[in-house]
């Protein structure tokens, strides 16, 4: 597709800081996502391995190039494919945090901040005035002279924001910022990266693998599956809405595509739920896996959904025992230790599965034509 030229010096009010139609064609996979971001906004970018979340990032970047589609920041257009434009990666007014963040070994932490600036124009001086003012943010000011190697994780990956921040770019880019640390500096960083986040007044892309990172850090999460955007909005709606069954494992839902008719959903041949909900039509069913009861035999006299289950896998989880189960549907279920002494649970052992119609969610799965498909 083509997008018509638009060449600004101000941003329009009302037209993101980020639009960009993303197409690469990698081999056998294609990446192929639309991203708007506006001013202040952070978008977390989540989806499983291989989805594309590196290529989209780099792509923004400039270190892949974009085979078709558009890349307009702050009112200018970066690439456009049909044009044979593209511009270089250092002459973008973007940031980019890396997972390892690559921050430059024979620098001291104040040279790796100063060296966008320098980059940007700035005299020797003046970067480091820049980058000082940075570090002092970061809480840094004292560890200015160390190099890289003589800095903790949390600091390292400071330094790697003030210097992807120092450039006041449009555009931030965070890959995994926080992979590399241990899960208490995770917690800690997690923490002051809100905050800094929260301070920027450009755009910012956050990828990563994490639920938990792109619930406390992100406005808004874009969701990607093989190079697809399968589901996108605020954090409450895709929790309580998921889509697809990566998002429904992410926010640790069962979920089922079915056909309603009233209070049923035809979830496959062999196996129908009711709902406390009525719908018609294609629909999805929700339901968490502590509303999945199990017993060692049919329980009689209930309105509940019941059915035949066999154990597949058993984890810890949390206090309680997460259990996966085989049959006509595949499901978890979170039971608790007391609970599990009286099933002596076992691979392969049959049981019984329930779930109250009350405890379903079922909504269409196609509202307003986001469809995944
Ligand atoms: N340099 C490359 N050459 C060819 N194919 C590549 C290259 N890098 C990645 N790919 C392919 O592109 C697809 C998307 O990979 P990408 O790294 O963007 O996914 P991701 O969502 O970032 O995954 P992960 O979470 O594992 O980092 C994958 O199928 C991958 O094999």
């Amino acid at each position: 597709m083509t997008a018509p030229i638009v060449t600004r010096d101000e941003p329009v009010a009302g037209t993101p800081m980020l639009d960009a139609r993303l197409v690469v064609d990698r081999g056998a996979f294609r990446l192929d996502l639309a991203l708007r971001i506006s001013a202040g906004e952070v978008v977390a970018l989540l989806g499983p391995n291989g989805a594309g979340k590196t290529t989209a990032l780099r792509t923004l970047a400039g270190l892949t190039p974009l085979h078709d589609g558009y890349v307009t920041l702050d009112g200018q257009d970066l690439d456009r494919p049909d044009l044979s434009r593209w511009t270089a990666t250092e002459r973008r007014p973007i940031g980019v945090v890396f997972q390892d963040y690559l921050l430059f070994p024979h620098l001291t932490a104040l040279d790796n901040v100063a060296f966008g600036p320098r980059r940007h124009g700035l005299d020797r001086q003046r970067a480091r005035a820049v980058a000082s003012d940075w570090l002092g943010r970061m809480g840094l000011a004292e560890h200015a002279r160390r190099k890289p190697r003589q800095l903790s994780g949390g600091q390292a990956q400071r330094v790697a924001l003030a210097r992807a921040l120092a450039v006041n770019p449009a555009l931030l880019l965070l890959d995994e910022p926080l992979a590399a640390l241990d899960a208490r500096t995770r917690l800690d960083t997690r923490a002051q990266l809100q905050r800094h986040l929260a301070a920027h007044p450009g755009a910012t892309l956050l990828v990563t693998h994490d639920p938990l990172d792109a619930l406390v850090l992100a406005d808004r999460l874009v969701i990607v599956e093989q190079g697809r955007v399968v589901q996108e909005g605020d954090a409450a709606t895709i929790t309580a809405q998921p889509r697809t069954d990566y998002v429904a494992r992410l926010v640790g839902l069962n979920l089922h595509r079915g056909r309603a008719d009233g209070h049923t959903v035809r979830v496959n041949a062999d196996f129908s739920l009711t709902s406390g909900d009525r719908h018609d039509g294609e629909v999805f069913v929700a339901y968490p896996p502590s509303a999945v009861a199990l017993y060692p035999r049919r329980p009689d006299g209930s309105p509940r959904n019941v059915w035949p289950a066999t154990i597949t896998g058993i984890q810890r989880h949390g206090d309680n025992l997460r259990v996966q189960l085989g049959g006509p549907i595949d499901v978890v279920a979170d039971i608790t230790p007391a609970a599990a002494a009286h099933l002596h649970l076992g691979a392969g052992q049959p049981l019984w599965a329930a779930v109250k119609a009350t405890e379903t969610r079922v909504y269409p799965a196609a509202p307003g034509g986001s469809h995944p498909e």
